[in-house]
Formats: C-alpha cells, sequence, structure tokens
C-alpha cells in the first residue's frame, strides 16, 4: 500500500496529510470498505467504513470503547467525564446529564440561541467598513459560539454578581483565557506531527493500565499543549461551581450551565457523583461544544458562498416561518454540510475481545482482542452505496423527501454525531444552535467567496480537523468570506 516510513506507519502519513479524507479515500477506492494500516511501531490498525462493521461496532448495548490513547488524550483535556469514562460510570453520568438536553430543556435554551445570533450579526454589521469587506467566518462563529455555551454579555439577564455564568466576551472582543485555550487546542496539532508523539501514542496502546501513569510524566509538545488546555477548563469548572453554590436561578432564566449545573450539584449531595467528576462535567461540557458547532456553522456559510442559489432558496423559507424545523431547504442544507465535513472524521476504538466483524454482502472478518479500529466517519458519509454517486459533491437535495439510507447514526443516519449509546449528548442542541445562527446570518448578510475563489481544506488537527486555506494552514483555523449587507 505505498511507501512508509518504518517507525511511524501510515498512521504519521495520514496525520502529514494536507486535506485529512483524501488519503482514506483513495485507499477505500482500491481496497474496499475495511482495510488494514500500518500504524506506528508496526501496529496493525483496520480502518473500516462498511455499514455492517459500523453497526456492530457502535451497537448500543455492547459498543466497542474508545482506544486507550483516545482515553489518554480526552482524560487530559476533560477529566474523567462523560467522554471519557467507559461502562457503568458512563450509564450513570450519562442518565444524570441527560435531563439538561430534554426537548422541553431545549425549546428554553432557544432564546439564548436568538439573543447571541442577533448579537453576532450586530457585531459583524459594525465590523464592516465598506461594501466589499471579507470576514474570517470561522473567527465570527467562534465568538457567538463561545457566547452560546459560556453565556457571556449576549444575555440579557447576564450580572457578575446575580449569575454564576462565566462571561467568556467572546462578542465583545475581549477574549477570556479559556477562549485563547479552545482556539489554540485545535490548532495547535497543526504543527507537523514527529516521530516521537506517534510512538508515544502507539506506547499508549500496548503498555499494561498501571503504566500508563507514568507515561502522563512524559512530556511531549502535543501533551503539553493538550494538558494546559484542560487546565485552564479545570479552572474554569471549579469557578462555575464556586457560583453555582452562591446563585439561585428562577426556573425560566436557567440556561444549560444552570441546568447541568444543578443536575450535577443533585447528583453529587446524594453520593451518585465524584466532585473530580462534577468538575469534568463542565470541563467537557466548555471544550465540546465550541470549535464543534463554530466550524460546523463557518463550513455551511463556505457551501452557502460556492452555491449561492441555495442562499436565496432559504432566505425565502425564512421569510415565511418562523419554525426552523419546517423548512425543508434549511435542513437538508444543514444535514448535508455535516455529512461533507464531519468535525471528527475517524471515531478510534479497541476490540474488547476476539470478534468476528459481519460485513456488507454478508462476509465477515475474524478480528482479535486488542485490535484498533478507526471508524471512518469521513468515508461512510462519502460511501456511493448510500449516498449515490455524486456523494462527494455538496448537495443538499439529496435529503430532500427521500428516505434515508442505512439505519446509522443520531441524526440524519451519518455518522457525524456518532451513533449509538456514545453518540453526542448534545446532538440537538448543536442543530438547533445551527439552525438558529445560520438563519439570522442569512436574513442579513448576502456571503459569497472572495475575487479569485478560494480552496478550504480539511486540516488534520486534534482532537478534530480545521478549515484552512490550501496553501496556508500555518495561518490556522480560516474561511474567509466575503460579505454584503442585505437591507
Ligand atoms: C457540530 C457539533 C458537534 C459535533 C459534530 C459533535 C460530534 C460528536 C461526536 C462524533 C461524538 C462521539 C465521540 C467519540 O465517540 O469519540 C460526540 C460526543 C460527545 N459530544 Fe458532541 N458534537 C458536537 C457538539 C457538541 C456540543 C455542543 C456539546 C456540548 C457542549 C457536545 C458534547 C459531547 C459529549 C459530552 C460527548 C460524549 C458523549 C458520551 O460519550 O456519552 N458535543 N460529539
Amino acid at each position: 500500500m505505498g511507501s512508509c516510513v518504518i517507525t511511524r506507519g501510515h498512521e504519521g502519513v495520514l496525520r502529514g496529510q494536507d486535506n485529512a479524507g483524501d488519503l482514506e479515500m483513495k485507499w477505500c477506492r482500491k481496497y474496499g470498505t475495511v482495510y488494514r494500516i500500518a500504524g506506528c511501531l508496526g501496529q496493525s490498525v483496520l480502518v473500516v467504513c462498511d455499514p455492517k462493521a459500523l453497526e456492530h461496532v457502535f451497537h448500543p448495548s455492547r459498543p466497542y470503547p474508545k482506544s486507550k490513547d483516545m482515553h489518554f488524550v480526552l482524560d487530559l483535556i476533560l477529566g474523567k467525564g462523560l467522554a471519557t469514562v467507559d461502562n457503568d460510570n458512563h450509564h450513570r453520568q450519562r442518565k444524570i446529564l441527560n435531563p439538561a438536553f430534554s426537548s422541553a430543556q431545549l425549546r428554553k435554551y432557544q432564546v439564548i440561541f436568538q439573543q447571541c445570533s442577533d448579537k453576532l450579526v450586530n457585531d459583524i454589521q459594525r465590523s464592516l467598513t465598506g461594501s466589499d469587506d471579507i470576514i474570517n467566518a470561522v473567527d465570527w462563529t467562534g465568538k457567538a459560539s463561545l457566547d452560546i455555551i459560556g453565556l457571556g454579555k449576549c444575555h440579557p439577564w447576564f450580572s457578575p454578581t446575580t449569575s454564576f455564568r462565566y462571561d467568556f466576551r467572546a462578542l465583545d472582543g475581549q477574549e477570556a483565557e479559556l477562549g485563547r485555550a479552545m482556539k489554540h487546542l485545535f490548532t495547535a496539532s497543526q504543527v507537523n506531527t514527529t516521530a516521537s508523539e506517534l510512538i508515544f501514542i502507539a506506547l499508549i496502546r500496548m503498555v499494561p493500565d498501571w503504566v500508563l501513569r507514568f507515561l502522563r510524566l512524559i512530556s511531549t509538545r502535543e501533551i503539553r499543549l493538550l494538558a494546559s488546555s484542560g487546565n485552564v477548563a479545570k479552572k474554569v469548572a471549579r469557578e462555575v461551581m464556586v457560583r453555582n453554590n452562591e446563585v439561585q436561578v428562577s426556573d425560566d432564566d436557567r440556561d444549560i450551565v444552570n441546568v447541568l449545573g444543578q443536575n450535577i450539584a443533585r447528583a453529587r449531595s446524594e453520593g451518585k457523583m465524584q466532585d473530580d467528576e462534577v468538575e469534568a462535567q463542565l470541563m467537557t461540557f466548555v471544550v465540546a461544544g465550541h470549535e464543534t458547532s463554530s466550524t460546523s456553522i463557518a463550513w455551511i456559510l463556505y457551501e452557502l458562498a460556492v452555491h449561492p442559489e441555495y442562499q436565496s432558496i432559504i432566505r425565502a423559507e425564512l421569510k415565511q416561518s418562523n419554525d426552523y424545523d419546517s423548512m425543508p431547504f434549511l435542513n437538508a442544507a444543514i444535514k448535508e454540510t455535516f455529512r461533507m465535513h464531519p468535525i471528527a472524521p475517524s471515531l478510534t476504538r479497541t476490540a474488547p475481545h476476539d470478534d468476528v466483524l459481519p460485513l456488507s454482502g454478508g462476509k465477515t472478518l475474524a478480528i482479535p482482542k486488542g485490535q484498533t479500529l478507526f471508524c471512518s466517519v469521513y468515508l461512510y458519509n462519502r460511501l456511493p452505496c448510500l449516498w449515490g454517486d455524486d456523494a462527494e459533491e455538496w448537495n443538499p437535495a439529496r435529503f430532500l423527501n427521500k428516505t434515508l439510507p442505512g439505519s446509522l447514526g443520531v441524526y440524519a443516519n451519518l455518522m457525524t454525531f456518532s451513533s449509538g449509546s456514545r453518540s453526542c449528548i448534545r446532538w440537538r442542541f448543536a442543530v438547533m444552535e445551527m439552525q438558529t445562527v445560520l438563519a439570522n446570518l442569512l436574513l442579513h448578510f448576502e456571503f459569497s467567496l472572495p475575487e479569485g475563489g478560494v480552496e478550504i481544506q480539511h486540516f488534520p488537527g486534534l482532537p478534530g480537523v480545521v478549515p484552512v486555506v490550501k496553501g496556508k494552514a500555518h495561518l490556522g483555523s480560516q474561511i474567509p468570506l466575503r460579505v454584503r449587507v442585505l437591507h
């Protein structure tokens, strides 16, 4: 399968590619929906996008666990929160947190989405100097989503003395420490991964659990960056907990942090959650909710700039109704963007025991206990057998009035929010946030590509991909778009 550096394996080659997914796609066309690559230090890694095999790996009642290296990285950034723990601990934590995302609760968050969207529109408007301004969409959507999860000053009843919310002040241009750390988290890994970092990851997969404690003491550049983001998140989580104990918020005024804080505090007082877990939940929600949503909103603006005809259609829908869920084109465009631009293009899992993977077409594949699997969201979301021959093109029409293929994935049968009991707990929140922010932006602005066009690539960052301008990855996360105010 082509040449590779022996120590780094294909894994090193994948992390070094300019556009995440290109090589996986090339190999998928050549070798099929399950193929083996060399991991670092000669480890064997299975790349999987076969729908039947993925159904087996993400089965709700017996999902494969995350790989040890993923656990290690998540633990550094998020502590022992929902995204990190397994089995009974995971089940217990998820049960405690689920009510914060019930449909009734989500409807209440809608007010916050709207206020932060209004503020975003005003701030973009104020920043424009002429009729032909270019903005970096990622910067603006990042400010808005940080405010939505952090609940900064866009909230009308915000007051540092009566609320415990952490003021990111993102939309006011004074980025708080956490805002800076989060920005750094995804972009830090844009510097080429070294062989020693890959060897470190390979070692984590190989050594017994008790050795892992000592590996934590080894400090690679990547580990240092991840740990320092985790430390900032921890500091904020502690601040939030202290304020949560100090203030009472009425039922109607409760935002996501209030709701989460209250559920967590109750579980803690009933002895169902330890202090370090409480801290980790807040860290998890702050970190997981930032770049994920903002990058996805920036991607849809990009796709709509490339396909302006859809901007007009969606604007017409928005002028006729306030009910976002009833708008076919708005939702089809969102689904199609989540299909083409998954923030986590691959989910790493480990076989918990010797197993037989069922494959499409009735075949099977025997795998040993401990086998590492790269479950490719990117490839699954682009399989021609599911999405059609034009699967590599952005075409929302595929989601209009059609039965969706397959049965995987919590949203639109895509793997973007994963599938089964470890799927994204806030996928509905993310979709509602995207609907509201996008609707408000499209009603006030027209987006187009800068003169001469621009090619955006998926840079393979950690823990997710980062949009960069081709040839300008060193400038970090960017989606430059031309903006015109609509009157
Ligand atoms: C566009 C937005 C988002 C995308 C594409 C996304 C995607 C994902 C994916 C793929 C997973 C599974 C990860 C794995 O198994 O390794 C996941 C899990 C998770 N996500 Fe999201 N996410 C988004 C937004 C959010 C937001 C806004 C939050 C919260 C603030 C959030 C919180 C979580 C948590 C806590 C988990 C762990 C769930 C568990 O293990 O039970 N996500 N997300």
